[in-house]
C-alpha cells in the first residue's frame, strides 16, 4: 500500500507505548475473525469468549465491557461509582486529572476531583485520610472514590502492602476503589503477582485494563469486580458513543493475547527494555534517572542542551508528564537496538568533559 506520507514510520521514538504498531497476535486475531457476518454490538461469540477468558484470568465472576480508549474507560467507570455531588480522590499526576481533558468530571456530571501528592506518583495514604476526614459538612463534596493508577504515570508500581493500606483506608471511609490499569499488564509483569491479587483481592471495585498498551489497536476492558456497580453500564457506554458495533475487532485481540501468554510476555519485554535503558543511561555523567523503573517507563533528568540536541536529531519523547523530566516509554515493540541507539545519542549529546 502506498504510504499516505513519504515515510510515516518514526525511527527514534520513545514518546509513548501508544506509538507502537499492533502486535502480531492482535493482528492475527483480527484477520482470523474477519470472515462473514456476526451479531453486532458485542453479541458475537468472540466477545463472549474474551469475557470468559478475562473471568478465568482474574479467577472471579467479574463483568467486562470493551470501550475504545482509556479515557472513556476511566471516565465511564468513575461515573458508575459515584454521584455528581461526590468527589474522587487521586494523585495530582493521575491521568484522570492531567490528561483526560475533564472527561471524568464531564461523564460524572460534575464530580469533583480532589488531589493528593505522594512519592513516585503514588497517593500518600495520610493525605487520602486527610482529604476524606477534613470535613463532613454539607458544603464539602463527599469523597466516594479513591482512584489509583497501576502502574503509575511515573512508571512505578503499588506494592501489595501499599495497596492493603489504601484498601483499609477506603473501607474505613466507604470509598470505592477504581484502578486505572492502562498499564496493568506492566504492573503484573513487574510484581509477578496474580491478576486476582493485584485487583479484586486488593479491594479493587473496577479496573480499566489497557489493551492498547499491550499491543492492540484499540480496546480497553472495563472490569467490574462488584457486579452491582456494573448495572446499566452498557447504556452508559452507548450514550457516550463507546459501544462498538463491530465489537469482535475489539474483543478478539484479547483472546489471542490471553490464550498463549502474549499479554504478559509483551509487558515483560517492555519492562525489560526500560530497565536496560535506565541501567545504561545512569552510567552517563550528568544523566539522572528520576524515579524507580518498575514498569516500562524511564524518567530521566537531562541537561536542556541534550534535550534540544536529541529533538533536533529527531528523537521523540515527552517532557510534560511528571515533574519536567524526559519520559522514555518502552513498548512490546522496543528493541535492544533501539535502546542502544538512544543511549549512544544521549552520550554523544552530552557536553564533552576534559
Ligand atoms: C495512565 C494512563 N491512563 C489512561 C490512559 C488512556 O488514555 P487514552 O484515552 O489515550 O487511551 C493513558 C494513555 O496512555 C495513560 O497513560
Ligand atoms: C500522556 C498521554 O495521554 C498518554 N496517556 C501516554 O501516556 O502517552
Amino acid at each position: 500500500m502506498q504510504h499516505v506520507h513519504p515515510d510515516p514510520v518514526l525511527k527514534n521514538q520513545f514518546a509513548s507505548d501508544n506509538y507502537a504498531p499492533i502486535c502480531p497476535e492482535a493482528m492475527d486475531a483480527i484477520l482470523q475473525v474477519n470472515s462473514g457476518y456476526v451479531n453486532a454490538y458485542g453479541n458475537d461469540p468472540w466477545t463472549a469468549r474474551a469475557c470468559d477468558m478475562l473471568r478465568d484470568f482474574f479467577a472471579t465472576d467479574c463483568q467486562i465491557f470493551f470501550v475504545f480508549n482509556g479515557t472513556a474507560a476511566n471516565s465511564l467507570a468513575l461515573a458508575s461509582l459515584c454521584q455528581s455531588y461526590h468527589s474522587i480522590v487521586c494523585h495530582e499526576l493521575a491521568h484522570i486529572e492531567t490528561d483526560e481533558c475533564g472527561a471524568p468530571e464531564f461523564f460524572s456530571n460534575g464530580t469533583k476531583i480532589l488531589l493528593t501528592t505522594g512519592n513516585g506518583g503514588k497517593v500518600d495514604p495520610a493525605q487520602v485520610e486527610h482529604l476524606v476526614t477534613r470535613r463532613s459538612d454539607i458544603h464539602y463534596p463527599k469523597p466516594k472514590v479513591l482512584s489509583l493508577t497501576q502502574s503509575t504515570e511515573l512508571g512505578t508500581v503499588y506494592t501489595p502492602d501499599e495497596l492493603q493500606v489504601l484498601r483499609d483506608c477506603a473501607e474505613r471511609h466507604e470509598l470505592r476503589l477504581h484502578m486505572d490499569g492502562a498499564r496493568f499488564a506492566n504492573a503484573l509483569a513487574s510484581l509477578e503477582l496474580s491478576p486476582a491479587e493485584l485487583s479484586w483481592k486488593a479491594g479493587v471495585d473496577v479496573l480499566t485494563f489497557g489493551g492498547t498498551k499491550c499491543g492492540m489497536a484499540v480496546g480497553e476492558a472495563v472490569i467490574f469486580f462488584d457486579r452491582e456497580l456494573a448495572a446499566e453500564f452498557d447504556y452508559r457506554c452507548k450514550q457516550a458513543g463507546q459501544l462498538a458495533s463491530k465489537m469482535r475487532y475489539l474483543s478478539a485481540p484479547w483472546i489471542s493475547l490471553l490464550q498463549d501468554g502474549a499479554l504478559l510476555r509483551h509487558a515483560r519485554h517492555a519492562n525489560a527494555m526500560a530497565r536496560l535503558l535506565a541501567n545504561e543511561l545512569q552510567k552517563l555523567p550528568g544523566v539522572e534517572v528520576a524515579h524507580p523503573v518498575e514498569a516500562n517507563a524511564v524518567f530521566v533528568r537531562l541537561p536542556q542542551e541534550v534535550i534540544d540536541t536529541l529533538r533536533a536529531e529527531g528523537w521523540y519523547f515527552y517532557t510534560f508528564i511528571g515533574t519536567g523530566e524526559a519520559r522514555l516509554m518502552c513498548s512490546w515493540h522496543t528493541s535492544e537496538e533501539d535502546v542502544g541507539q538512544l543511549v549512544a545519542a544521549v552520550r554523544a549529546a552530552l557536553p564533552k568533559t576534559g
